[in-house]
């Protein structure tokens, strides 16, 4: 039963046809009084009278160790779905798993340009008509939607908010599940390479910044209540998940003052993505430039 409405808006810009406009895309948010969050069958819910309806899945791309996360409502009659993340290889299964869950795919959605593999945005538009892409404005990316701080990216009665975290590329967005009796809680903040469990994103390409990345994870994410799920875009290390208070007690690098950050950061000698040269044109267009090829 819906027990009231509310209006919440994506600010957005379409990149296609050119020239771009700016418009607003007003959508109506039936929120429900209860929720229950499932991600196979566990519930992240506190409490009964405080349990979300989110469908939830960590899926995993091994060659470039990326986390894609798929959410829905599930008590939403369409089941509307978001990807985020999603990597080119693995859109095949992603896409599957959307069909055998009953789920509607409305997004596909970008925490930003990735340097080493080849956002599957493109394909899945390709494939799937009528999903649109989403990746933040400041990116300066390809999109068919561009985000911008304090965004709401609405799918059924839930929503994500945006989060600016510029550091490992100027475009980064943290995306958080909602504020409110109504959403799931805990919150899942879905943070990309700005923050890695006991980790973070490197600073020395596409514009980064260590002293951004250090202001954007202290600002915009230790911000955020301490059970805050922390679901990065990577691992490399076997961890799927962590917790906001977790990393603020015991990321090696976030735990420390800015000047020491700085240096460590200066100081990391990671070689180049593999992909980087293939990825970074294409994730600018979206995962597009190769789409014709792979759908075929
Ligand atoms: N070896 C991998 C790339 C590994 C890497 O550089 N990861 C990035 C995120 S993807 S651009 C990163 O920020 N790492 C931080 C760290 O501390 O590891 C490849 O060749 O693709």
């Amino acid at each position: 039963m819906l027990s009231k409405f509310r209006f919440f808006q994506i600010s957005a810009t379409f990149s296609s046809p050119a020239p771009r406009k700016k418009v607003h895309f007003p959508q109506i948010v039936a929120v429900t009084a209860k929720f229950r969050s499932q991600m196979g069958a566990a519930s992240y819910g506190t409490s009964s009278s405080s349990v979300s309806k989110l469908i939830f899945r960590q899926l995993f791309e091994k060659e470039s160790s990326t986390y894609t996360y798929l959410l829905a409502d599930a008590s939403h009659p369409d089941k509307p779905a978001l990807l985020v993340d999603p990597v080119d290889k693995t859109v095949d299964r992603d896409l599957s798993l959307v069909k055998e869950l009953g789920l509607k795919l409305i997004y596909a959605i970008n925490t930003h340009v990735h340097a080493d593999h080849v956002t599957g945005t493109g394909l899945i538009k390709s494939k799937v008509p009528g999903v649109k892409s989403i990746i933040s404005k400041a990116s300066n990316a390809k999109a068919d939607l561009f985000v911008e701080p304090g965004d709401k990216i609405c799918f059924g009665d839930l929503f994500l908010e945006v989060r600016a975290t510029p550091g490992h590329t100027q475009g980064c967005v943290t995306y958080v599940t909602g504020d409110g009796p109504n959403q799931p809680q805990p919150r899942m903040a879905f943070t990309g390479d700005t923050l890695l469990i006991r980790g973070c994103g490197r600073t020395d390409f596409q514009g980064g910044s260590s002293e951004q990345l250090y202001k954007s994870v202290h600002s915009q994410i230790f911000s955020l209540p301490k059970d805050t799920l922390v679901y990065p875009a990577h691992d490399y290390k076997g961890f799927t998940v962590s917790t906001v208070g977790e990393e603020m007690q015991y990321n090696p690098r976030l735990t420390k003052d800015e000047g020491t950050f700085k240096n460590i950061m200066a100081n990391l000698n990671l070689s180049y993505p593999k992909m980087i040269d293939v990825a970074v044109p294409a994730n600018m267009v979206c995962g597009l430039q190769d789409v014709e090829s792979k759908a075929a």
